[in-house]
């Protein structure tokens, strides 16, 4: 790195994240700097091309501090998460060289360079679909690439941790179990894989979006007032959850739906129920969450067997899990009817995602969705329609972990200014 010339380089790496939905859910710290939890917990990880994050990461010798845009704004790095997250990264680099571009950083350059870093989350921030989970998972998995870590994607997910609980298990596909661990240190607080995406490939996800408002209390600050105020929490974690990650686990070895649907509503709805027993109480459902959950529990109820398993995090959206095809596309129709768009809304805008389902609805255009018929288990009383409280739907399904995007179109930064 000698003279003037040689020292104007961008060194930049690009990945792309998922999201991830818990079903044995993580609600309480027992450490609120490293972030560990009081219990376990089991996550699907979401198709990378429908719920992602996309993040740039540069390093530059011009670049005078670490700075990070979202979604195209400048977002304030100071905040303990980040600085915390940075510091691990830094502290595991390793030595890179470019010679085509005559670039040579060694480990204990690290400390005195810096960052640019611009992401992407193509769903709602801060809406309760997890941008903090695929926007920490990106973050560390494109920095450990730029800077060579050697680390493994465990050590990797517990770095990922403390920027943001759930960002852990985004660091991979499929399955994905959180170890709560037992040191003080949080070196045995990390995330594995329990299975692929495509151990269980029958399974789709369908998200009705009911809100991208930024909501009031974040997850942080709602489970720090759980852990300090609700008793139910401590008997969850001591006595519930254990016994619920052995059937989970198994479940999902086993492709067992039923099993799967009954763990992961009753996991949410305990979970709400302990956010109910927090004071002040926390509301993270609304009307339109409880319709959705008592339209799939008719449903379910009328079958004989759970068709579609809902739950729903610190948030309005219900994540819906549908046995197959076929059950997607069922439910699909009783959710069409049952919360049908706006006037003028174009079904392009009203379903996003994989829309090939739409085909199995019967879908062509929005006189299709008007003209459904209300679905056979509803009650007369209850057939009603609200228009508009769903603003769109995400069609998904499980999906692979993050990955590199080598192709330089996709980057968010310029390569030779290191800017948006
Ligand atoms: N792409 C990203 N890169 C870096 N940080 C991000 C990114 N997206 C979100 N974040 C951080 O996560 C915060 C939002 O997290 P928060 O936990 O409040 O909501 P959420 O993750 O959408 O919902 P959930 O409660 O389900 O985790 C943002 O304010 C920001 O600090
Ligand atoms: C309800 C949840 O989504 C809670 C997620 O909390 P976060 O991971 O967003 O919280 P912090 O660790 O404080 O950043 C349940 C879950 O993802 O398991």
């Amino acid at each position: 790195m000698g003279d003037e010339e040689s020292k104007k380089w961008v060194l930049m790496v690009t990945a792309q994240a998922p999201t991830n939905m818990s079903v044995i859910k993580y609600w309480g710290k027992r450490d609120e700097t490293l972030i560990l939890p009081i219990n376990d917990s089991i996550s699907v990880t979401f198709d990378l091309q429908h719920l992602s994050t996309i993040t740039t990461v540069s390093v530059s010798p011009t670049f005078l501090h670490d700075r990070l845009w979202l979604n195209g704004k400048e977002f304030s790095l100071s905040g303990d998460k980040y600085q915390r997250c940075l510091k691990e990264i830094r502290s595991c680099a390793g030595d890179v060289e470019d010679e085509k571009k005559g670039i040579k950083i060694t480990k204990k350059d690290w400390e005195n360079l810096h960052l640019h870093i611009a992401s992407y989350n193509n769903f709602p921030t801060a809406a309760g679909l997890a941008s903090s989970a695929s926007g920490f998972a990106c973050l560390v998995f494109a920095l450990a690439k730029l800077m060579n870590l050697k680390e493994d994607n465990g050590k990797l997910s517990a770095i990922a941790r403390q920027g943001s609980g759930s960002a852990c298990r985004s660091l991979y596909g499929g399955f994905v179990k959180w170890f709560m661990g037992k040191n003080d240190d949080g070196s045995d607080s990390f995330a594995v894989q329990l299975a692929d995406e495509k151990h269980w490939d029958d399974l789709l996800i369908v998200i009705p979006v009911v809100s991208s408002r930024q909501k009031e209390t974040s997850s942080t600050r709602g489970m720090r007032e759980s852990v300090e105020t609700s008793t139910l929490i401590q008997y969850r974690a001591k006595e519930v959850v254990p016994k619920r990650i052995v059937e989970m686990e198994e479940a999902i070895k086993n492709r067992d739906f039923q099993s799967f649907a009954r763990l992961t509503c009753a996991e949410s709805n305990q979970f709400h129920a302990v956010c109910l027993d927090t004071s002040p109480p926390l509301f993270y459902m609304n009307d339109t969450s409880h319709r959705i959950i008592t339209c799939v529990e008719n449903w379910n109820h009328s079958e004989g067997s759970p068709q579609v398993a809902y739950t729903c995090d610190a948030g309005p959206n219900v994540v819906l899990f549908a046995q197959n095809r076929k059950v997607a596309a069922l439910l699909l129709q009783r959710l069409f009817f049952h919360f049908p768009p706006h006037p003028d809304t174009d079904l392009k805008s009203y379903v996003l995602g994989d829309t090939s389902i739409l085909q199995d609805v019967g879908i062509q255009d929005m006189k299709d969705v008007e003209a459904l018929s209300p679905p056979p288990e509803t009650k007369d009383d209850i057939a009603q329609k609200y228009k508009g409280d769903v603003s769109y739907f995400i069609c998904t399904r499980p999906g692979k972990g993050p990955v590199l995007l080598s192709d330089e179109g996709q980057a968010l930064l310029n390569p030779e200014t290191g800017l948006p």
